[in-house]
Formats: C-alpha cells, structure tokens, sequence
C-alpha cells in the first residue's frame, strides 16, 4: 500500500477510533515511514480549504473519476507544494492522473491566492501557518475534553487527588472551553463525567495508560446510563460494540449496581461484525478491567444471533449502537480539520461533516450556470461513523443514503426487540438526522413485534436522573407533532454550547416477559381508542379481571421500578396516533427515580472500596 493510500486511510478513520493523528499512525502497523504519513496528513490538512477550492475549481474529480476526494487532496498538495512533488513513480497511475492537470491546478492556486489578496506563494503558506483557514479551529469556545472516570480500575475521588491534581475546579463548562486553561468541570448529568481544557493531551498519562480515564464524549456516555442495566436485569447485550466505549461503560455501571459483585453471574456480551475493529474492542475491554465478564463476540453479526439461544435466555437489557451517517461527528482538536473536495458544480455547499461549513470561496462574477448551481440543495460528503465515505451531492443521493442507513438500523432493533427476556433496550446514533432517529424510533413502535410484545418508549419522567434532567430533547416536528413522544428522545446538538457531540438516544421498556401485553384497544390503523373524556381505553377482558394486566406490574423488588421506573406503566406508553391532550400529560409520576449508589458516588465520591476491591475480587473470581 503506498504512502497516500495510508495517510488517506488514517485522516479517514472513524473519529470514534479516538486519539491524536499522532497517535493513530504510531500505533498501526504500516508499510510507510510513520513520519513521512504524519508529515504529508498534516500538511495536507492544513492546507485542505485551499486545496479543496483548488480541486473543485479545477474540476480533477469530475475528469478523474477514480480519484477519491482525500487522495486528489494528499497528491495535489505534494504535486503543487512538497519540494519533490508526488512520491510515486513517474508511470504511476495516481500520478498521472494528477499531473496532467497540473496546469489548470497551478492556475487555481494563483487564482486562490490572489482572492486572498496575497502578493506570493510565501505569504499564502505563511497565511495557512496562522490556521485562519479552519473555522473551527479559532473558535473561542472549543469543545472540552469530555474524560469518563473508569469506575472499574479507580474513582472520581482518587482522580482529582491524583492525575487531576493541579486543576482548578470550574462549575460551568463554558469555564473549561478556553484554549491555555487548566480547568475541569465535574459534569451534573453523568455519574464520573468530567470536562478539561481543550489542548490538555492526557493520552501517555498513567492513567491513561492504566485504563483508568477513557476519552468519551459526554453524548456518547448517554445510552449505558440510560439503559442503566440493574441485577435484576441479567445478562447486558451490546449488539455493536467497537470500539468499546459504550461496552465498557455499562461494565462499570452494572458492577456499581451489583451489591456482592464476586457473586454475579451477570455477563455482557459484546458484538462486532467488523474483526479488525473486534480486536480494538478486545483490547479496549482488556484495558477497562471487565475482561473477565464480557464475552466478546469477534466478527460476529448481531443480525445473525439466535435471540431464543440457551446463552442468551438472561438477556435482559440491550445496548444497540449501530453504524450511522456519524453527522454529529464533531471534529476534534486532536484530529486535524479536514476539508475534503466534491464535485465542482456542488462546490459551493460542500462542507465537512461534524464541522461548521466552511464559507465558499467569492467566485468572480458568476454566470448564470453558476448562480443556478449554487441554488441547488445543500450538499455533502459523509464520512459514516466507521469510515465509509460517501460523496452525497444531490438531495436524492442524501436521502436515498439516509434511507439505507435508517431500514438497517429498524433492522437492528426489531431483531433486538425479539430477545426473549428483554425488558429495556436503549437505541442510539451520533447521527443530527431524523431519518435515523425519532423515524425509526417512530417505525419500530409500529412494528407487528413492538405491538406485540409490548414495547414502548420510556418517558422522560422514567429516566434515570441525569438523562431526565437533560434539557435537548427529540424533534417534535420530526415526530409528527407528538411532543411526549419527541420528549422521551433525547438529543444533543453539537455546537449548542453544552459542549458535547451531535447525538440521539430512545429507551425501549416493556414488561419483563415475551406473553403479549394486553394495553390498550386500537383501532384499524393501530391508534389507541380513548373514551369520551380521552382517556385511554385498556384492552382488559371484562370477563378474566384476573388476567389484567395493563396494572402496572410491579417487580419483584422495589430497586427495579425505582431505577427504572417505568414498567408496565401507561404513563410511559408513548402514545404514536397523536400528541396528547393537555389533561393527560398533566399527570407526571408520583414516584420520581432515586439515585442508584453508583449515582450517589458519582457527585459525592464514596470510599474506594466501592469502586476498586469489588471489581478487582469480581474479575479474579470470574476469569478464575
Ligand atoms: C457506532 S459504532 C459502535 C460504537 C460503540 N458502541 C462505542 O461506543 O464504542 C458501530 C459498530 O457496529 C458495528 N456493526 C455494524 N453492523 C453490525 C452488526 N450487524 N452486528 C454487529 N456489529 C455491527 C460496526 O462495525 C461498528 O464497529
């Protein structure tokens, strides 16, 4: 593999593989001199608003047809500023396929220097120096640090004596997103959650090294502490796991829950189709402490798992993560920007995804053809959450794109929805987009199998606290003007100012057995009939009042409906048919949700013992 396919492999690697560019070449095995990939991704980036102007202008992409948008960017910049060119044989095909526009690629540097107001080319390199090309990367507020204290190996406390030691201690994020600061801000929602400057690199600190802190942005913490998993739940299934982030945080929620942890049984299994992202999540898992009761499933596809398996009889609570658009994506301080170019005719509207578009250079004067292009919907270029690039330059390639993406992800939970002891499953994409969101969110509770089996939606007053508390919420006009509905999601937006990813989360709660659960009567086409006074009409055989079971059903101990809270309750059934009237939301839970322990120790450090002598005893006795 040459040297700009690798470079192209490493700038295009998904952002949720983690770490500095730096890190992620020194770590991967590759043919290349590790510095020369570093040197050539680096510049490149640095360079990439101008050159994708260049490239665009220049229309290579079109005329090329075989040239991918981050390799035209890696030769183009050696072709027109690396003192040696390309490094490629003179018969290369890259090579020629670049150098015969050389010409016409020269010219539109000129031409973007000059729309610069720029004498040289020294001025223009000196112009990129400054990073005034990057939007985002001069941006007052840049986005924090988020770290996730790994309650497995350590606690908040003896991470603020210790690896945090010489902080200053801020109450407002606001405080940490200042380039040069060294502040950090205990987050309010998510237990052992904390924010740190921007440009800190902790990534060879011991506790890193350790496994002790994870870097995990805040939205990404969302789904395993909604999901919450509890003892009474059984085994944790995470159906998309790599790289393990959200795998090894329900690890360490599920043995804060656990009162006697060397005496649990509870398992988690991890999927993950990809192999080669199978062995990061391995390591990952190794590293957080909880090898010794995730059992990972390499290679291995969710789709494809026998839901009324002996193994997986326990299941009790589902993670599904799946594959997305990664349009919440924000790029990070410790990835390099990136600019990628498209087609010229879509130029104008083309931006990064998980960054601020950047503004389209001023073209001179332009012709109608122009002006007519530029009118054109917007456009982009997506970089999926595990790497796939996909140029979208129409409105229909965005949409036919979205709606791939979306019946996959239906596909996912509907298969999750048929585990047998399932009781809640949490579903969740770093995607902005409805169609992956509250759409499916929406399809699946029309499902014959979410009919059936009695899935609903968790409502906000059932959440755990952090998540209740959290104020970005689902679209209510992407949920067809079902505002309970758009409640019970929740959302982060990047750029808000709470400092976090783009990113969505839905809870799926039903009674704990896979019977039918008799609810409430519906209609032809599935809406819930109400009585004169608009109440709900339960669907109860008269003649069995024994049999009824849309009382809620309460669980055998009271832990579970308080850390849940939601089960069998027809408070939480999100009704789909339409928004409900004013009186009938006016009816919130008497019971609010109590702190679990571990949410306790999260704000309030309780002693060590809680987090590292049950763990390090638990891990012994299991992998015994
Ligand atoms: C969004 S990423 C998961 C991120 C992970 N939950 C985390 O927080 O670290 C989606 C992952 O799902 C995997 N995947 C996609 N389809 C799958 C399937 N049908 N079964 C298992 N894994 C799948 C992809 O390879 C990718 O690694």
């Amino acid at each position: 593999m040459s040297l700009y396919y690798e470079a192209a492999e490493v700038l295009t690697a998904p952002a949720n593989a983690g770490g500095s560019l730096k890190s992620r070449i020194f770590k991967k095995e590759l043919k290349s001199q590790p510095a020369q990939i570093y040197a050539i991704a680096i510049e490149t980036c640095k360079w990439s608003p101008i050159l994708k102007e260049v490239i665009e202008n220049a229309d290579i992409l079109r005329l090329e047809r075989k040239l991918t948008p981050i390799l035209s960017l890696l030769l183009v910049h050696d072709l027109l500023l690396a003192k040696k060119g390309i490094a490629l044989p003179a018969t290369h095909g890259l090579r020629t396929s670049v150098e015969r526009h050389k010409g016409r690629l020269q010219a539109e540097l000129t031409r973007a220097r000059i729309r610069r107001k720029l004498g040289t080319i020294e001025a223009l390199k000196a112009h990129v120096e400054t990073g005034i090309e990057h939007g985002a990367d001069t941006s007052e507020a840049p986005y924090p640090r988020w770290i996730r204290i790994n309650t497995l190996k350590t606690t908040l406390e003896d991470q603020l004596d210790t690896t945090f030691s010489g902080y200053e201690q801020v109450t407002a994020i606001d405080q940490v997103r200042q380039r040069g600061s060294k502040r950090l801000h205990i987050d309010s929602h998510i237990p052992n959650l904390i924010a740190i400057s921007p440009n800190i690199d902790l990534s060879k600190s011991e506790a890193y090294k350790s496994g002790c802190i994870i870097f995990q942005d805040k939205a990404s913490c969302f789904p395993a502490y909604l999901l919450d998993p509890v003892p009474e739940d059984g085994d944790v299934v995470d159906t998309c796991s790599a790289p393990g982030n959200k795998t090894t945080h329900l690890a360490a929620i599920l043995v804060s829950h656990c009162p006697e942890p060397d005496e649990s049984t509870q398992v988690i299994h991890a999927f993950e189709k990809n192999k080669g992202r199978a062995e990061t999540l391995q390591k990952m898992v190794g590293l957080a402490g909880s090898d010794g009761f995730t059992h990972i499933h390499p290679g291995f596809d969710f789709l494809k798992t026998d839901s009324a398996a002996p193994s997986y009889k326990n299941v009790g609570a589902l993670l599904l993560d799946p594959s997305c658009s990664g349009s919440g994506i924000v790029g990070r301080d410790d990835m390099p920007e990136l600019h990628l170019p498209a087609l010229k005719q879509h130029a104008a509207t083309i931006s990064k995804p998980g960054k601020k578009g950047t503004k389209a250079p001023e073209a001179s004067k332009p012709s109608s053809k122009r002006v007519r292009e530029e009118e054109e919907p917007s456009m982009d270029i997506m970089v999926d959450d595990d790497g796939v690039v996909t140029a979208v330059n129409t409105d229909a390639e965005l949409k036919t794109r979205l709606e791939a993406l979306s019946a996959f992800q239906l596909e996912l939970l509907l298969h999750a929805f048929k585990y047998p002891a399932a009781k809640k499953i949490t579903y969740s994409t770093c995607s902005i987009h409805a169609e992956e969101n509250e759409v499916v969110v929406m399809k699946a509770l029309e499902s014959d199998i979410a009919k059936k089996q009695g899935w609903r939606l968790l409502s906000r007053e059932k959440q755990v606290t952090g998540m209740r508390d959290w104020p970005v919420r689902g679209s209510v006009e992407a949920a067809n003007g079902n505002s309970p509905l758009a409640d019970a999601c929740i959302r982060a937006n990047k750029g808000d100012g709470n400092g976090t990813m783009g990113f969505f989360v839905a809870a799926f709660v039903r009674n704990g057995d896979s019977a039918p659960e008799p609810q409430y009567l519906r209609d032809d086409q599935g809406h819930i009939i109400r009585d004169m006074m608009g109440i709900p009409v339960a669907d109860v055989p008269a003649e069995n009042p024994e049999d009824d079971q849309a009382t809620p059903a309460v669980q055998n101990t009271s832990e579970v409906v308080d850390e849940w809270n939601g089960f069998g309750d027809e408070e939480a059934d999100i009704d789909l048919a339409e928004p409900p009237k004013a009186t009938e939301r006016a009816e919130p839970s008497q019971k609010k949700p109590k702190l679990s322990q571990s949410n306790k120790h999260a704000f309030k450090p309780g002693p060590r013992k809680s987090g590292l002598v049950g763990v390090q005893k638990k891990k012994s006795k299991r992998s015994g």
